[in-house]
């Protein structure tokens, strides 16, 4: 674990869909919903800009509903880019709930819904210190969640990219099926590609990688985890330059 404390001013933090998901398999759990918003609330209000993108793997992922052979991969991804809205306004509500003034902005236009995602306002909703949703991912299929985090992560000026997710931090293999495998405290983006470590895709990766950006990976379920993570005091593993 690392002690020291890092200082991002503006964050993007890309929160795993499934974190969502109640215990006992339906695709929302207000109770869960409540504690992130109540972490992301605190991490704002002690003074980081916060971006957050949602991945929509707690309802559908377009890849996996493919290979059932009924549907083509652009439907299924539009369905799945709508899941991402679905979890986006559902944490916008919590996070108003908890007392932090949040707005969810969408690639794929729905303005009855939510606002059209645009880059000028997006930042200076972020100067303000509102708490931006991105919704939709980056709007076009065939791609993911965490290829949008980087991608919003560098047009909206973020410092780093937390991703919050099942595990806590980038293992030298799968470490849900690999008991042995090994957590390093920090990567180059180069030799996240060359050893093909599947904890982001290839193309979110390289994204950060052109755009010389740190990617934070850490566990979604430790304690206030958003928090901690970038305080330094819970696991996780930095791939920067
Ligand atoms: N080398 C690796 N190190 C760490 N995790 C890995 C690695 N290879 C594969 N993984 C898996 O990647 C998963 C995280 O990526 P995934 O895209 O499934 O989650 P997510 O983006 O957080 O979820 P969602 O799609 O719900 O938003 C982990 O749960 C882990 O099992
Ligand atoms: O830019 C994007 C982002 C997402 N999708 C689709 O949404 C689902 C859910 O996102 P995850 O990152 O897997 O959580 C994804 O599987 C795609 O089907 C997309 O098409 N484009």
């Amino acid at each position: 674990m690392c002690s020291v404390t890092r200082p991002y001013r503006r964050v993007l933090v890309k929160l795993s869909g499934e974190a969502f998901a109640a215990p006992d398999g339906y695709w929302l759990s207000a109770q869960i919903l409540a504690e992130l918003a109540a972490d992301i609330a605190a991490t704002a209000e002690a003074g980081t800009q916060l971006a957050i993108v949602i991945g929509g793997g707690n309802i559908i992922r377009g890849a996996r509903m493919t290979q059932a052979g009924w549907i083509d991969r652009p439907t299924a991804d539009s369905m799945g880019m709508l899941a991402t809205v679905m979890n986006s306004l559902a944490l916008e509500t919590a996070l108003n709930a908890a007392g932090v003034s949040a707005r969810t902005m969408s690639a794929v236009s729905m303005p009855s819904i939510c606002e059209t995602y645009a880059r000028q306002p997006a930042l200076h909703y972020l100067d303000r210190g509102q708490v931006v949703v991105l919704a939709g991912g980056t709007g076009n299929p065939f791609f993911t969640t965490d290829t949008a985090a980087v991608l919003r992560a560098a047009e909206l000026r973020c410092q780093a990219v937390l991703k919050a997710t099942q595990v806590d931090g980038v293992y030298s293999a799968d470490p849900k099926s690999n008991p042995g495998a090994v957590r390093y405290d920090r990567l180059t983006h180069d030799e996240a590609i060359q050893r093909d470590l599947k904890v982001m895709d290839t193309a979110a990766f390289a994204l950060a990688r052109e755009s010389r950006l740190t990617v934070i990976v850490g566990s979604v379920h430790a304690p206030s985890s958003v928090r901690a993570i970038l305080q330094g005091g819970a696991p996780s593993t930095v791939v920067a330059p």
